[in-house]
C-alpha cells in the first residue's frame, strides 16, 4: 500500500522563527521531510519540540521562516489553496462550532468539501458509530464532555477522507478505549483509502504500535527518522540488569559485562549503542546494567562466564527497549517526566 515511488510530503529547510517581547524562539530548526504516499508517520518529542508548529506549517496554517514544502503535490508558500482542498487537518483546538447538533456539524463539514447530502449523512452515521459518538451526536456541541468534543473534532478531520491527514495530538484527552477506536478507524481509513497519515503524539506506544515510521523530533530538528523496531534496535538495545551479591560482586560482574558488550556489539553495534545517555555498561552498589543489541542471546553466556568466576548473581532480567529509550539515548533526556518506571505511556505534558 506504501507507495514511496510517489511522495505525499516533500519538505527542505523549514524553520520558524517567533517573536515573544522582541526575542526570537526558533520554534523549527531546518527540518528535511520526506513521506511517501500511504505511509502512516508519527512525529514524536517532548513538548516544545516544534512538532504542531511543522504541522502548521505543513497545512499552510502558517508560513514558514524560511525552507519549502510540497504537500500532495502543491506548494505551501505559493499555493497554500491547492494545499488545502487535498488534505485534513485535526488540530489541538476545538474546531466544531457549538450551537450546532454534532450530527448537522458532520455533515455539513462533508458537504463543504463537496460530498453529496447522502454521502456526507453515510459518512457521518459511519464515523458516529466508529468513534463512539452514537449516544451524543443529536446533542449540541456545546453541552458534550472535553473528550467528547474531540472525539467530534476527529470526526470532522475525516469526514471527507482526504488522501492526506494531519493529525496533531489526537489521542490527548481520550480515555484508552477510545484511543483504541481512533487508532482502528485510522488503520482502516488507510486500509481502505490508502490515507496517508503524520500525526504528532505524546503517546509513546501510540508512537511505536501504529506508526510505521517514527521521526524524532527535539529543539526544532530531526534527530532520528525510522521504523519503529530499527530505532530502538540501532539507537537503544536490549538491557540486562544484574543483582549480585554485594558491590564487590557486582563490580566484577561489571567487568565482564563490559567484555560481552565489546563483543556482542561488534564496532558498530557499540558506536550506535554508546549514545549521550552515558555508559554502555553501569555499575551502582550491588546492580549493573547492560546495554547490548540482543539481550536475551548475550544472557545465558554471560550468566555462564560470571558463575566461572565466581561471581554471585542473585537476580537477571532482560528488558526490550522502548521509545523513551531511544530518546534518551539521542538526547541524554528522557521524554518522561519521572523516569522509564511508570505503567503510564504517556510523555507527561
Ligand atoms: N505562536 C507562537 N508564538 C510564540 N512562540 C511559539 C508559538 N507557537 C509555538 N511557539 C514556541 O515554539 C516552540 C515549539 O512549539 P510547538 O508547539 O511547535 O512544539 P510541540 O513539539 O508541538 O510541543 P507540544 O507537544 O507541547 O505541543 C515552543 O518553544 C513554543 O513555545
Amino acid at each position: 500500500m506504501v507507495d514511496m515511488t510517489t511522495t505525499m510530503i516533500e519538505a527542505k529547510g523549514l524553520t520558524r522563527h517567533f517573536t515573544v517581547r522582541k526575542a526570537t524562539v526558533e520554534a523549527v530548526r531546518g527540518i528535511d521531510l520526506t513521506v511517501g504516499t500511504g505511509e502512516l508517520v508519527a512525529l514524536l518529542g517532548p513538548n516544545g519540540a516544534g512538532k504542531s508548529t511543522t504541522l502548521r506549517m505543513l497545512t499552510t496554517l502558517i508560513p514558514p521562516t524560511s525552507g519549502t514544502a510540497r504537500v500532495a503535490g502543491h506548494d505551501i508558500t505559493t499555493d497554500p489553496r491547492g494545499v488545502r482542498r487535498r488534505i485534513g487537518y485535526v488540530g489541538q483546538g476545538n474546531g466544531a462550532g457549538h450551537s450546532q447538533r454534532g450530527r448537522d456539524e458532520l455533515i455539513s463539514q462533508g458537504r463543504c468539501y463537496g460530498l453529496t447530502r447522502a454521502d456526507a449523512r453515510a459518512r457521518a452515521d459511519e464515523l458516529i458509530s466508529s468513534l463512539d459518538l452514537a449516544g451524543v451526536a443529536d446533542r449540541v456541541v456545546s453541552s458534550l464532555s472535553g473528550g467528547q468534543r474531540r472525539r467530534l473534532d476527529i470526526a470532522m478531520g475525516l469526514i471527507h477522507a482526504p488522501e492526506l491527514l494531519f493529525l496533531d495530538e489526537p489521542s490527548t484527552g481520550l480515555d484508552p478505549q477510545n484511543r483504541a477506536n481512533l487508532q482502528d478507524h485510522v488503520r482502516k481509513l488507510r486500509a481502505e483509502h490508502g490515507t496517508t497519515v503524520v500525526l504528532t503524539t505524546h503517546y509513546l506506544d501510540e508512537a511505536d504500535s501504529m506508526a510505521e515510521r517514527v521521526i524524532v523530533v527535539d529543539n526544532g530538528r530531526v534527530i532520528a527518522d525510522d521504523t519503529p523496531a530499527r530505532l530502538k534496535a540501532d539507537l537503544a538495545g536490549d538491557r540486562i540488569t544484574l543483582v549480585c551479591a554485594d558491590p564487590d560482586a557486582a563490580r566484577r560482574a561489571a567487568v565482564r559485562a563490559r567484555d560481552f558488550v565489546t563483543r556482542a556489539g561488534g564496532p558498530a553495534g557499540r558506536a550506535a549503542l554508546a549514545g549521550p545517555a552515558g555508559a554502555v555498561v553501569e555499575q551502582v552498589g550491588d546492580t549493573v546494567t547492560a546495554r547490548v543489541p540482543d539481550g536475551p542471546g548475550t544472557l545465558p553466556g554471560l550468566l555462564r562466564a560470571l558463575a566461572g568466576d565466581g561471581v554471585d548473581v542473585v537476580r537477571a532480567d532482560v528488558d526490550r527497549p522502548t521509545l523513551d529509550d531511544v530518546f534518551l539515548n539521542l538526547t541524554g533526556r528522557s521524554l518522561r517526566e519521572g523516569g522509564t518506571t511508570g505503567t503510564e505511556q504517556e510523555i507527561n505534558r
